[in-house]
């Protein structure tokens, strides 16, 4: 199995409840897992801890050979240049670089910059006109699609998004979600994206939903 939650239970340092409660799943090659839930419900707590940027309050999360939620920060941070790519809300794009570095910079970080893959990515997504400007130079909408050709050309083992066409229009988020399918299928990697919108969540293999602080399978 690529990734196994197990009995994972968080509250935040100061926090009055438990976001999450004893939660599990499993998420295996070539799986594409949509995540629900009301706003507050918990989606990016839990997306958080699958990236290993935050640790539970209890419960264990293995991805490949490791358990994420035992790393130190420089394994977890190794890990997050290697083998999984996160598209976050904030976009992270480093101002002082040109849009073709962003797209890079985490591929090359991690040794597993290919360029043709990362050009054909760059174009797919429609960002070859945009490559020498830098950040402040394009649009939110553009700078989204930059964020997610970065983690597409790290060609991970786990795409974990957050919302990652919120800033997009139907068309675009349509070609986005297309192009993260894709990768699933080409790859064998597994993608986990928290979203809203319903129409995102049917075109993935799989929906989980988050409610009072339990994930179930959501019954189509
Ligand atoms: N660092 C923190 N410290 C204390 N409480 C937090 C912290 N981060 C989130 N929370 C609380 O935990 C709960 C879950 O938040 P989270 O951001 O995971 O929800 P969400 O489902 O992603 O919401 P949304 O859809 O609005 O983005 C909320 O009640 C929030 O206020």
């Amino acid at each position: 199995m690529l990734l196994s939650v197990n009995g994972l239970t968080h509250r935040h340092p100061g926090g009055t409840r438990d976001v999450l409660r004893d939660v599990s799943f499993e998420v295996a090659r070539g799986e594409s897992v949509a995540l629900t839930g009301e706003s507050g419900s918990g989606k990016s707590t839990l997306l958080h801890m699958l990236a290993a940027l935050d640790r539970p309050s209890h419960g264990e999360i293995r991805f490949l050979e490791h358990e994420i939620t035992r790393l130190n920060d420089r394994a977890a941070s190794e890990l997050r240049r290697s083998r999984i790519a996160l598209v976050f809300q904030q976009f992270n794009l480093v101002p002082a670089l040109t849009v073709a570095d962003n797209i890079a910079l985490h591929a090359k970080l991690g040794g597993r910059f290919d360029p043709a893959w990362s050009a054909e990515v760059t174009s797919r997504l429609g960002l070859a006109d945009l490559t020498a400007r830098y950040p402040e130079q394009i649009s939110g909408g553009q700078q989204q699609r930059v964020a997610i050709a970065r983690a597409l050309t790290l060609r991970p083992d786990l795409l974990l998004a957050d919302e990652p066409t919120g800033n997009l229009d139907e068309t675009a988020s349509a070609e986005v979600l297309r192009l993260m399918l894709e990768l699933v299928a080409d790859t064998g990697c597994a993608l986990f994206l928290v979203t809203h919108s319903a129409a995102i969540a049917a075109r993935c293999s799989r929906h989980l939903h988050l409610r009072a602080g339990q994930v179930r399978d959501h019954a189509p």
